[in-house]
């Protein structure tokens, strides 16, 4: 039986808007083995981006328990949780989130600098990650120097050199190309075969879905399985 990353049960999130009370997730359950790469579509508002911030522990949920890489989220103290995010989610962003004057070497380097790494064995790390996403003659390159393509790999080997068993990836492939995209998904699906991460990728583009494991369908605060 394969392990489990994410175990969800009976998670409700609301927001208070003005007098209103949002709900987006409702009482929902979502199990996540290890090694899967899941794609979350749904309409816009319906609580996707909601979703990953739980499953990051950037957010907290109204109600419920999120189990995630074996740990219960709601039991850890603010600065453990903070510890547990540096070392097991990494997060990936459409529009990728890269410090402009800082180079791709220093943008995938900054997750590293809270921790007790020396700095060789942060070189090694960084260069490790980008080589692993093919931009290892980019390293000294900023933001502005690089394709949209570029950036998102940019952007996944931040996301990686920490090595996280997780990667959220909210709407990763949305500002890219049709080319640009396929490489992404191509590097994603790379990362769970080869490297066992497991993703959660939110998405608009069903062809970025078919690159995933599994697809679900986010309604009504629920999760459908897509048919
Ligand atoms: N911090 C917040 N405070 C108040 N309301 C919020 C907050 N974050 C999200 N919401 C509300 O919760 C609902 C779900 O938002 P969310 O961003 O998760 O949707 P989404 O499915 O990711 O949408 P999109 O596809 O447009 O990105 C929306 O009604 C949104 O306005």
């Amino acid at each position: 039986m394969s392990e489990t990353m994410i175990q969800c049960r009976g998670v409700s999130k609301s927001y208070r808007k003005g007098s209103t009370v949002v709900t987006p997730l409702e009482a929902l359950d979502l199990d996540v083995p290890k090694g899967e790469f899941l794609a979350l579509m749904g309409p816009s508002g319906s609580g996707k981006t909601t979703l990953l911030n739980l499953l990051s522990g950037i957010d907290s949920p109204t109600a419920g328990s999120l189990v995630i890489a074996g740990s219960e989220l709601a039991k850890l103290s603010q600065r453990d949780l903070t510890r547990w995010r540096a070392g097991h989610v990494g997060y990936i962003f459409q529009l990728y989130h890269l410090v402009p004057v800082l180079t791709a070497f220093e943008n995938v380097e900054l997750p590293l600098l809270l921790g007790t790494l020396s700095k060789k064995e942060r070189r090694e790390r960084v260069e490790t990650a980008l080589t692993l996403v093919g931009l290892e003659d980019r390293m000294h390159h900023t933001p502005g120097e690089l394709s949209g393509g570029q950036e998102q790999r940019v952007a996944i080997a931040r996301a990686l050199v920490a090595d996280p068993p997780l990667l959220v990836a909210d709407e990763p492939t949305g500002d890219l190309d049709r080319d640009s995209a396929t490489k992404i998904l191509d590097l994603l699906r790379a990362l769970t075969r080869d490297l066992g991460k497991t993703i959660v990728m939110v998405t608009h583009d069903p062809r970025a879905a078919a690159a995933a494991d599994r697809t679900l369908h986010l309604e009504k605060g629920q999760l459908l399985e897509q048919s």
